[in-house]
């Protein structure tokens, strides 16, 4: 039997982890770690990649479908002796011989998960049991991105670890929350059944330079509402709140959760709440004061209020987000102007 701390805890597993493959063993030169990023051509997936770059020690292997992802986020990576893209859809197995795997290929933004819902709950099962699959044969170290949604629409409040949530299990978002949770659970089944080193993070909504412009996520979407002089679109009621997370704070939380010693599962995400009403008026002051602010409907199941306890990942790993929203808006604002090839008015 596994030995199991509390929920939310670290929890042990009694099987030692598996050995490395003899192919990876008898490599020649093996100094480097090699690192598998899964959904690397995503938004995060992209600044991980950037962060994992630096580190000369590093090999990066991206293997992305390009669903929500672009080769334009990693160019400045192709070709380089470290980095290796694969175009790969994680629903089917795959063997490389790595020593760490961030497992983050899935559509994030509602709009994009809810579009093929029955290849969003593949993705998140078959992809995290392919996943966990490798993990197993090659002897790596994986780690989950996981969600807040697995919360649902908490009846707790801020939400820690050990909440087991409030969530649908047959509505339109539930191919995502249902998905990750499932993800979870085979997380630990595998961690218990087979030793696998596994970290889950609980990522919190996250934001920053090179969110797809037309992502429709709530920040993405008013600052591009905002730049184009369109008005922001508030989904009604406009009290229901969300914390926002900058990205470069999220990737350092993700690196530390991996190489430390903690399964997880860790909230990692930013506890400054806003409701969205808030949030619209935030952008119109600081990007465009004459633009309107309009609410519209929302869709099914919107959580109402959601913000990390962050203690775990203060305690655990020495983390806490440094960039405030204001300081981050103006750095996403920068990079969607280029983008739009909107320049600030004088
Ligand atoms: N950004 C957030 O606020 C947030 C919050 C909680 C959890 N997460 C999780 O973090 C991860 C990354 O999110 P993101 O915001 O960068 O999203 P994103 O949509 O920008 O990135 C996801 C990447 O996965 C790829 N992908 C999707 N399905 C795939 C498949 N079947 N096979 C291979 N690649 C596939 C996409 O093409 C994309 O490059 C996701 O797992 C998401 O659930 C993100
Ligand atoms: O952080 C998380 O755990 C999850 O957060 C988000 O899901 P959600 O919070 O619904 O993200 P948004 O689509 O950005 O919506 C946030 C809030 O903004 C509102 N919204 C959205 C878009 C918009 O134009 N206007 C608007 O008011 C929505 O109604 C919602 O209440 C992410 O997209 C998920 O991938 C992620 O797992």
């Amino acid at each position: 039997m596994a030995n199991q701390v509390s929920n939310g805890g670290n929890h042990v597993s009694t099987k030692p982890p598996p050995e490395p493959s003899p192919l990876r063993k008898a490599k020649f030169f093996q100094a480097n770690m090699r690192i598998l990023v899964t959904g690397g051509a995503g938004f995060i997936g992209s600044h991980l990649v950037d962060k994992l770059m630096q580190n000369e020690k590093n090999e990066v292997i991206v293997v992305d479908n390009y669903f929500t992802g672009s080769k334009d986020n990693l160019k400045q990576w192709i070709g380089h002796p470290r980095f290796e893209l694969i175009r790969h859809d994680v629903t089917e197995t795959l063997l490389v011989e790595v020593d760490q795997i961030y497992h983050l290929a899935c559509p994030a933004s509602p709009i994009f998960y809810k579009y093929n819902p029955v290849k969003t709950i593949k993705t998140n099962v078959i992809g995290t049991l392919n996943m966990l699959g490798l993990a197993k044969r090659v002897g790596a170290r994986i780690l989950l991105t996981s969600t807040s949604e697995v919360y649902g629409d908490p009846l707790v409040h801020p939400q820690t670890e050990d909440y087991w949530g409030n969530v649908n299990p047959i509505g339109v978002r539930s191919c995502y929350d249902e998905g990750k949770r499932v993800a979870e659970t085979l997380m630990f089944d595998y961690h218990r059944q087979h030793g696998i080193e596994i970290r889950i993070a609980r990522i919190f909504n996250t934001y920053g330079p090179r969110m797809n412009i037309d992502d429709g996520r709530v920040v993405s979407n008013f600052i591009a509402q905002a730049i184009r002089d369109e008005p922001l679109t508030v989904q009604l009621p406009g009290t229901q709140t969300r914390s926002f997370c900058y990205v470069s704070d999220m990737v350092d939380g993700l690196i530390r959760l991996m190489e430390g010693n903690n399964t997880g599962p860790i909230n990692i995400g930013n506890p400054g709440e806003f409701t969205m009403t808030e949030l619209a008026e935030t952008v119109k002051e600081m990007i465009n004061p004459n633009v309107k602010i309009i609410t519209v409907d929302n869709t099914p199941d919107d959580p109402r209020q959601r913000k990390p306890n962050i203690t775990k990942a203060n305690e655990l790993l020495g983390w806490e987000p440094k960039i405030k929203l204001r300081d981050g808006i103006p750095l996403m604002e920068e990079d969607f102007r280029k983008r739009l090839e909107i320049p600030r008015k004088k």
